[in-house]
């Protein structure tokens, strides 16, 4: 269809629906194009939030780089507008809603599904370091699912064009790579790290560094304190990419392409995601 990312949208162009959730800074709603009849969701972010964080600038970029991303895993950002108090991001519906909700009424998923979200999850961030862009806070909570069942990586809230060396501290901290909790300069190279925790927490159930304190979660972070349980039963292939990607060295990570090529993917994934 037409590209309308451009077109000056009002909110008097849709009908709001549902509420979805609280997403960073603001609220998220199903909404309907009138014209159209087509369902997107609507997050409504109140201005005096983004200039109390000191973040207009951020979201300015954010939108730049969110309408130029166009990747079948990566949620769309249609395009934007906004009123005297409020901006308003018109977004694509993920149907089914978010992957964790999933993960946590099943428990634990199979090895197929598992390899199949990580598969979708590397050609996305592929995706985003061929385009300089990285996501910074890959977790459950930010992972959607279409109305086919298929992966969407959202809530960009943080990514940032790539600045080679990050140094700020973001996401939950089970996600968080050794070289984060230790606050040293880290580059694209998290991401493998984050990789290694969901396919661990989509097989198990639960993220592997889990701990009763923050402060043992992060001393289990930087020993690589991995083990695996005995049940759910998981087979060697899967073991073996998650211990290739929870390295503390993040240059002797499993790289993405490298992943793809996994054989524990190539026999589980359904590669069209
Ligand atoms: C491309 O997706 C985004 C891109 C940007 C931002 C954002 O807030 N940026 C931002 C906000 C403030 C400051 C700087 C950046 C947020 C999202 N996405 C989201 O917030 C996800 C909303 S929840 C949801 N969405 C669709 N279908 C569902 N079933 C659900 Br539940």
């Amino acid at each position: 269809h037409q590209d309308n990312s451009n077109r000056n949208w009002s909110l008097q162009d849709f009908e709001i629906g549902k509420p979805l959730g609280r997403g960073k800074f603001g609220r998220v709603y199903v909404a309907r194009e009138r014209k159209s009849k087509y369902v997107v969701a609507l997050k409504i972010i109140f201005k005096e939030q983004i200039k109390k964080h000191k973040i207009d600038h951020q979201l300015v970029r954010e939108m730049e780089i969110q309408t130029s991303l166009r990747h079948p895993n990566i949620l769309r950002l249609f395009g934007w507008f906004h009123d005297a108090e409020r901006v308003f991001l018109i977004l694509e519906y993920a149907h089914n809603g978010e992957l964790y909700k999933e993960l946590r009424k099943r428990g634990h998923l199979s090895e197929k599904h598992a390899a199949t979200y990580i598969l979708s999850l590397t050609k996305a961030l592929a995706y985003c370091h061929e385009k300089h862009v990285i996501h910074r806070d890959i977790k459950p909570e930010n992972l959607l699912l279409d109305h086919e069942g298929r992966l969407k990586i959202a809530d960009f809230g943080w990514s940032v064009q790539s600045s080679n060396k990050r140094h700020t501290m973001c996401g939950t901290l089970d996600y968080l790579a050794p070289e984060m909790v230790e606050n040293k300069a880290h580059d694209y190279t998290v991401d493998n790290w984050t990789l290694g925790i969901l396919c661990y927490e989509f097989l198990y159930g639960v993220p592997p560094f889990e701990a009763e304190s923050q402060l043992d979660t992060f001393r289990r972070i930087l020993k690589v304190d991995l083990s695996f349980p005995s049940t759910p039963s998981i087979s060697l292939d899967a073991k073996n990419l998650i211990s290739r990607l929870l390295v503390k060295d993040s240059s002797r990570r499993l790289s993405l392409q490298k992943i793809v090529e996994h054989p524990w993917i190539l026999k589980n994934a359904n590669p069209m995601g």
